[in-house]
C-alpha cells in the first residue's frame, strides 16, 4: 500500500487537475487560480532542487523566472513567435543565466550567498527595466491570447464537441497545458532527485569535502542544480508571461523570491507534494491578504487553533507547553492585530517574514514534514537492494599493486602563514602495506591526509601516485584516480540512508547521463541495480547489512566509523586513508575494526592509518612514520621506531607500553 501510495496520489492529481475545469464550471477565475498555482508549481519544484536538496539558498529565482518571462514575451514582442518557442527559448537562456548563478554558490555560502543570489536578482529586475530596446522598458509587453494548438480542425471538433466558445476553448487549451508540464516537471524531478544526480547534490549538502573526496565534484553537482533548477524557473516564468498576457519589470522582484522561499520552506523540503502545497499557499496567500474580512476570519480560526493546540499539549507534557507558548501567543497576537486595522496588504513582507520564523523553528520540515509525522505512511521510502552482489564483487583492481612505491611523497611543505604544519617530509609507501602515521597532536598528520587527498595544496615539493604526479589536483580527481579517505570528524551524509552513501562512493560506476535520468533508461536501471547490490555487499562486508535502510545520522557512532570506511571501499581505491578510525570507539568495536583492516588489505588495499591508539597502530602496520612539529623524526617497523628515542622523547613522552596503557 505505502508503495502504490506516490502513484494512487500522482493519478488523483492528475484527474482532479484535468477534470477541475469542467467542475469549476468553466469559472475563469478559478481556473485562472489552478493554471497559476501549476506554473508557480514547477518553479518551487526547481527551487527545491537548489534549497532542499543541494542546501543553498537562492533568493534569485525571481530573477530567472523574469528571465523565463521576458524569454517569450520579447520574442513575441520583436519576431511574432508564440507559445511554443517563447518556452523552448525561456528554458534554454534561464539554463543558462542558471549557471551564472551557480557561480558564486560555488565560492561562498549561508548568508553570502543569500546576499549575493539578492543582487543577482536586482540586477535582472534593473536590466529588464533600463533595455528598453529589447524589453520595452517600464511599459512591459502585452501578448495576445495564447495559442497552444494550431490545427483548425482539431479546434474546431472539440469545441464543438465540448460545446465552448472560441474563447472559452483556447482559455482550456492553456490550461491543460500549464498542469501537462506541471505534472511532467513532477515526474521530471522525481526522476533526477532519484538518481546519481540527486545522490549527489544531497551529498554536497551534507558535506562538500567529503563529497569531492568521493569523487563526486561539488563544483560540477553545483552547476548541474542551478541549471535544472533555472530551466525550471525559466519554463514557469514563459508559462507566466503567456498566462497574464503582460509581462512588466516591477513583478520579477524581492518580494516575489521571498514568496518562492516561503513556498519551498512552508511546503516542505525534499518532496513533490511540498511544492504543490507550496505553490497553493503562495497564489492564495496575496488573495487572502488583499481582503481584510478573510484575514479576520482566518486569524479567529488561527487563534482557535493556536488554543486548542495549547490545550492538547498542556494536557500532553509540561515541557513542550513552554516551548509552544512563544507560536501560540504569536497566533493569539495576530487577532487584535487584524481588527485593528484596515489593510494588511502593506504589513504583507512582514507577515512573510513572521510566517518563515514560525517555519525554520516550529516546522523545520513544513507541513509535509509535520503530515508525514502524524501520518508515517507517507514518509518516503527508503529503498535498498533486492539482492547483494556476490562478495568478490566488491574489489576491482585497479593494476597499481605491482608498482614498486605506490605513493610517493617528495619534500612536501604545506605552509599556514607563518607555520609549517609539513615541513619538507618525505614518504614511500610501498603497495599492500598498512603504513602508521603518528606522532603528537597538531604535528601535521592530518594536514598530510589532506595534502594527498587534494584538499590541500602544498606550498613545495610534489606527491605521486605509481607514477602520476597528483598534487594540484582537485579531490575527486585524487579520488577518481583510486586514493580514498575517512575523516577524523565523521564526514557522513546524514540525511541520507547507510546504503545511500555508499551509493555515492559508487557514482564513479555510472556511465548514464541527466538525460538517462529523466528518461529513465534501461542502462540507467541496469547500472542503478548493480551499484545497489555492490553497495549492500559492501556493507555486508563491513558487518553493516542490517542498518542500509537506516538514515546515517541516526546510526551509533561506532556504525558510523564503519560505514565512512564503507563508502571509502566504494571508490575501489590502491590506497585507502584513515584518520583516526578508532577514536571514539569501545574496545570490542575496536577489535573488530582491526580485523576489517586486516581484510581491507587482504584484498591488496594500500592503507595509511593515523591513530593515536599505539596497540592498533603496533599491532596492524608494516612501516610506522613519526612526525613532530611538521618533520619526518623516524620511519621504520614499529619495533624499531618504538625504541627510537626521538620517537620516546617527542611523542610518547616515555616508553611505548606506558603509552600503550
Ligand atoms: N587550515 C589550516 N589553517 C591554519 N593552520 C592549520 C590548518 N590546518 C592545520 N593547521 C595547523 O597545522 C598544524 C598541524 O595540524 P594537523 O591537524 O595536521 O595535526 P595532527 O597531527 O593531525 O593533530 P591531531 O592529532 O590533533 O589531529 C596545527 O598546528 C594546526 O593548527
Amino acid at each position: 500500500m505505502a508503495r502504490a501510495l506516490p502513484f494512487i496520489g500522482a493519478g488523483l492529481l492528475a484527474i482532479g487537475l484535468f477534470a477541475f475545469p469542467f467542475l469549476a464550471g468553466q469559472n475563469s477565475y478559478y481556473i485562472h487560480l489552478v493554471q497559476m498555482m501549476a506554473i508557480y508549481a514547477i518553479l518551487i519544484l526547481g527551487l527545491d532542487i537548489v534549497v532542499g536538496y543541494t542546501g543553498q539558498v537562492s533568493l534569485g529565482h525571481a530573477g530567472l523566472f523574469g528571465i523565463g518571462a521576458y524569454g517569450a514575451a520579447v520574442i513575441f514582442h520583436h519576431y511574432g513567435l508564440g507559445v511554443w518557442p517563447g518556452l523552448l527559448v525561456g528554458v534554454i537562456v534561464t539554463g543558462i543565466f542558471g549557471a551564472v548563478l551557480a557561480v558564486p554558490a560555488l565560492r561562498v555560502i549561508g548568508p553570502y550567498l543569500a546576499m549575493v543570489t539578492l543582487a543577482f536578482g536586482t540586477i535582472i529586475q534593473i536590466v529588464i527595466n533600463e533595455w528598453t530596446g529589447l524589453t520595452n522598458g517600464p511599459l512591459g509587453v502585452t501578448l495576445p491570447p495564447p495559442r497552444v494548438v494550431d490545427f483548425a480542425d482539431w479546434r474546431s471538433f472539440w469545441q464543438g464537441t465540448l460545446g465552448l466558445k472560441a474563447a472559452e476553448f483556447q482559455r482550456l487549451e492553456f490550461y491543460y497545458l500549464c498542469v501537462l508540464l506541471m505534472l511532467v516537471a513532477i515526474l521530471v524531478v522525481n526522476r533526477v532527485v532519484r538518481s546519481q544526480y540527486g545522490r549527489a547534490f544531497e551529498a554536497l549538502r551534507d558535506s562538500p569535502i567529503a563529497c569531492d573526496c568521493m569523487g563526486v565534484s561539488v563544483y560540477r553537482y553545483k552547476v548541474y542544480a542551478f541549471v535544472v533548477s533555472a530551466a525550471l524557473a525559466g519554463l514557469a516564468g514563459a508559462l507566466f508571461s503567456w498566462s497574464e498576457r503582460y509581462v512588466s519589470p516591477n513583478t520579477y522582484n524581492f518580494e516575489l523570491s521571498i514568496l518562492f522561499l516561503l513556498a519551498v520552506i512552508l511546503g516542505g523540503r525534499k518532496s513533490r507534494a511540498g511544492p504543490l502545497i507550496g505553490a497553493f499557499i503562495i497564489v492564495y496567500l496575496p488573495n487572502v491578504l488583499s481582503d481584510i474580512e478573510l484575514v479576520r476570519i482566518m486569524a479567529g480560526m488561527i487563534a482557535a487553533a493556536a488554543l486548542v493546540a495549547l490545550a492538547i499539549i498542556a494536557l500532553r507534557s509540561r515541557e513542550k507547553l513552554v516551548r509552544a507558548l512563544p507560536p501560540v501567543i504569536l497566533c493569539l497576537a495576530f487577532l487584535p492585530l487584524t481588527l485593528n486595522v484596515n489593510n494588511v496588504t502593506d504589513y504583507r513582507l512582514t507577515i512573510f517574514g513572521l510566517m518563515i520564523l514560525f517555519v525554520v523553528f516550529y516546522l523545520p520540515d513544513g507541513v509535509m514534514g509535520f503530515l508525514r509525522e502524524v501520518f508515517p505512511v507517507l514518509k518516503p521510502r527508503h529503498v535498498t537492494a533486492a539482492q547483494p552482489a556476490a562478495a568478490s564483487a566488491i574489489f576491482a583492481d585497479r593494476g597499481l599493486a605491482d608498482a614498486k612505491t605506490l605513493l610517493r611523497v617528495e619534500s612536501v611543505v604545506m605552509q599556514f602563514g607563518g607555520l609549517k604544519a609539513l615541513d619538507s617530509v618525505k614518504l614511500a609507501i610501498a603497495p599492500g602495506t598498512i603504513h602508521g602515521l603518528i606522532g603528537p597532536n597538531g604535528s601535521g598528520k592530518s594536514t598530510m591526509m589532506n595534502v594527498l587527498t587534494g584538499v590541500y595544496r602544498p606550498t613545495a615539493g610534489a606527491v605521486y601516485l605509481s607514477q602520476h604526479r597528483i598534487d594540484g589536483l582537485t579531490p575527486s580527481e585524487i579520488a577518481g584516480k583510486g586514493i580514498a579517505r575517512t575523516f577524523q570528524n565523521v564526514q557522513l551524509f546524514g540525511e541520507m540512508t547507510a546504503i545511500e552513501n555508499v551509493l555515492v562512493g559508487l557514482h564513479h560506476t555510472f556511465r548514464s547521463t541527466l538525460m538517462d535520468a529523466v528518461l529513465r533508461t534501461p542502462r540507467r536501471a541496469r547500472e542503478e541495480a548493480e551499484a545497489r547490490a555492490r553497495a549492500m555487499a559492501i556493507l555486508d562486508f563491513m558487518g553493516l547489512g542490517q542498518f542500509a535502510g537506516t538514515e546515517a545520522r541516526n546510526l551509533p557512532y561506532g556504525k558510523q566509523r564503519m560505514l565512512e570506511i564503507a563508502r571509502a571501499l566504494a571508490l575501489d581505491p590502491s590506497l585507502l586513508l584513515l584518520d583516526e578510525p578508532a577514536a571514539g570507539l569501545s574496545a570490542p568495536d575496536i577489535a573488530e575494526l582491526v580485523e576489517i583492516i586486516r581484510k581491507i588489505r587482504g584484498h591488496g588495499i594500500t592503507l595509511i592509518l593515523i591513530e593515536h591508539h599505539m596497540d592498533v597502530v603496533m599491532g596492524l602496520c608494516d612501516t610506522v612514520s613519526v612526525l613532530d612539529f611538521g618533520q619526518k623524526i623516524a620511519e621504520g617497523p614499529p619495533a624499531k621506531v618504538q625504541n627510537d628515542p626521538r620517537v620516546i622523547e617527542a611523542y610518547l613522552g616515555g616508553t611505548v607500553a606506558e603509552a600503550a596503557e
